[in-house]
């Protein structure tokens, strides 16, 4: 029988646009109706792209960067874990390399979620990345013996690029760890940014032996290797990379209480293979990360940090 008001007849939400999430090689790609998009490497669940609905890439990924998974990619946002730098002696870290393994390992693509299922009224699209300890190599499973699960989110809408890890102990054994988000942000000139909203915070200057030292500047420029940890930041007020006085971006964190803020200036770019000489001055990393001390988490236990970076728009 012919039903002149059948269901389908009425516009059942089909006109909704939906994110587009497309598997590429080893990355998987989301563009958001509005334009936006991002990818991610299945190497190190790295971020290696991020635009603007223009087109504008936000992030810096050396022209020298290794992609073929023989090596942690130069530039995107790299995730550190279980140490930060490299690892301390006499650690259950020891045997590790500098900022651990999970940028380094391949992850596994855990699926998509779109602004429907996330209650969401805007488009957005949320991609999840899982690496645990039966997928370690065997060189990292025997220097890190630990039962873990990490899941990391990767959450895109036209306002902003949120990523958020966590992490949970599945064994009995609690374990020490240090997270930190390496983001390497696409500046047009690294003379001319500031990076504001660390004023009076106490930092350690890598590049003055680990000395602990008093921020005092409203406004950070960066004017040779910058190598700093700020350490108790509030991670409710952005930190901002500004220029003119306008912001470039801004970034709110939870759980990551330090920022560090890196430039490796004329002769450490040289000293990289996977980094043009150049290239320091189209370039910062501002790492939100939990790195002051350990965290330590006891056996069935689990812990989350999430940063939002909000561009200017
Ligand atoms: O060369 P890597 O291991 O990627 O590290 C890059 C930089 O990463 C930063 O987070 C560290 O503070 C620097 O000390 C380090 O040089």
């Amino acid at each position: 029988m012919d039903r002149s008001n059948k269901p389908a007849s009425i516009g059942v939400g089909a006109s909704i646009p939906q994110p587009t999430v497309k598997v590429n090689g080893n990355a998987i790609e989301a563009t958001l109706p509005t334009g936006e998009s991002v990818s991610v490497h299945l190497y190190g669940a790295t971020v290696t792209s991020w635009k603007l609905a223009n087109g504008q890439e936000q992030l810096f990924v050396s022209s020298k960067a290794i992609l073929d998974g023989s090596k942690a990619i130069r530039g995107g946002i790299p995730v550190v874990f279980p140490v930060f730098g490299p690892p301390p002696p006499n650690h259950a870290t020891s045997s590790l390399p500098q900022h651990g393994f999970a940028r380094s390992q391949n992850w596994e693509f855990l699926g998509k979620s779109s602004s429907e299922s996330l209650g969401k009224k805007d488009s957005t699209v949320k991609l999840d990345f899982g690496l645990s300890s039966s997928m370690l190599s065997e060189q990292f499973r025997k220097a890190w013996p630990y039962e873990f699960g990490l899941v990391y989110s990767v959450i895109l809408s036209p306002e902003s690029l949120e990523t958020s890890i966590h992490v949970q102990n599945k064994g009995s054994q609690p374990f020490d760890f240090h997270v930190l988000l390496h983001n390497y942000f696409k500046i047009p000139d690294v003379s001319k940014i500031r990076v504001q909203n660390l004023q009076s915070l106490t930092y350690t200057d890598k590049t003055d032996n680990a000395k602990n030292k008093q921020e005092t500047s409203k406004e950070i420029s960066i004017t040779g290797e910058t190598d700093r940890i700020y350490l108790d930041t509030d991670p409710t007020a952005p930190v901002s990379i500004t220029q003119d006085g306008k912001a470039l971006f801004s970034i709110t964190r939870e759980g990551l209480n330090t920022v560090t803020v890196w430039n490796p200036w004329v002769e450490k770019a040289k000293g990289m293979s996977d980094f043009g000489d150049e290239e320091y001055k189209g370039m910062v990393c501002v790492e939100p990360g939990a790195v002051k001390s350990w965290q330590v988490l006891e056996g069935g236990d689990a812990w989350e940090g999430t940063q939002t970076i909000r561009p200017r728009l």
